[in-house]
């Protein structure tokens, strides 16, 4: 396959999968990202020197010709936006170019729906610490998506972190988890932040605390064979401290919050699904 990798739709997600690409060792030469405004290409440009970025609102056929000649081409839009971008550019694949779209909600059959009929295509739920190659890539191929071509992809991926194949009904569960897993971390570290304002710490001297707590414990649960309970179990003393606020959450069924909010996030990707028919 063609080296070129075509970032359709460069916004948050598609530019932290980008980012731990070049990271990773990709030639900035074979990357091309477009975007709807000139102000957007010019700021990936200048932050990822040497990729080509590519406007709409400046060249309205950006996005086909990003999308001709390039072997992996990835859709990064909103959901509501992906079949249309894949109608867009139907006419400037090659039949071997592998289309992956890393959009919630959008499943196989509408993705294929949208492009020509034998296209290869594979549904990913990327997440945003790619950027850091420290993602989790899922790929979950379509019925035209050889196993070589699925290799080939999940090797590109490999640089923007871990990859596991699931199968289709799979996704939204797992993007409740690793698709918006950062987003209830990051939400966790604000929580700690603003509940060490209220026992007294200065601002930033809480923040500090919460960034740097949080991001020292990710590595630790980073370490091969890392155990979330025994690693909490570490830092639990006996009749101690931790315990006690342990035994708060507990109170109150912090588990049962966190199953909600990820059955909820579930939900509402197959609310997704139906909504785009
Ligand atoms: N954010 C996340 O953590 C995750 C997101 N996703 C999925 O990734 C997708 C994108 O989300 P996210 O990155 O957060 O969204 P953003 O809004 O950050 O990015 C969307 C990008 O698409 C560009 N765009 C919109 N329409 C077009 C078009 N027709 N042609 C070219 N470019 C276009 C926008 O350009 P401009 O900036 O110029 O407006 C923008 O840069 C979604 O489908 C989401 O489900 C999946 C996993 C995690
Ligand atoms: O919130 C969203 O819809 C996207 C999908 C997973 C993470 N962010």
């Amino acid at each position: 396959m063609s080296n070129r990798i075509a970032f359709l739709g460069c916004g948050s997600m598609n530019e932290a999968i980008l980012s731990g690409l070049l990271e990773a060792g990709t030639d900035p030469a074979d990357v091309v990202a477009t975007v709807r405004r000139a102000e957007r290409a010019a700021e990936l440009a200048e932050r990822h020197h040497g990729i080509t970025a590519i406007a709409g609102d400046e060249e309205p056929d950006n996005n086909k010709q990003a999308a001709k000649g390039s072997g992996l081409v990835i859709l990064g839009v909103k959901p509501v936006g992906i079949a249309d971008l894949a109608r867009e550019i139907s006419g400037s694949l090659s039949p071997k170019t592998i289309v992956v779209s890393v959009a919630v909600g959008v499943s196989l059959a509408q993705l294929e729906a949208a492009l020509p009929a034998g296209q290869p295509v594979i549904r990913s739920m990327p997440n945003t610490p790619a950027k850091l190659g420290r993602g989790v890539v899922s790929v979950s191929p379509g019925t035209n998506c050889t196993p070589e071509q699925l290799q080939q992809a999940k090797n590109v991926f490999k640089g923007a972190g871990t990859v596991v194949e699931v199968p289709e009904e799979q996704v939204d569960a797992l993007s409740a988890i690793s698709g918006s897993g950062p987003a209830y971390v990051f939400y966790l570290a604000e929580a700690m932040a603003a509940a060490g304002v209220k026992l007294g710490l200065d601002h930033d001297l809480a923040l500090l605390l919460a960034r740097e707590t949080v991001a020292g414990a990710g590595f630790m649960l980073a370490e091969p064979g890392a155990d979330p309970s025994a690693l909490r179990k570490g830092v639990t003393s006996p009749n101690g401290t931790t315990e006690r606020a342990i035994a708060t959450f507990d109170d109150r069924d912090l588990p049962a919050i966190i199953a909600a909010g990820t059955r909820a996030a579930t939900d509402r990707a197959a609310e997704i699904t139906k909504q785009l028919g």
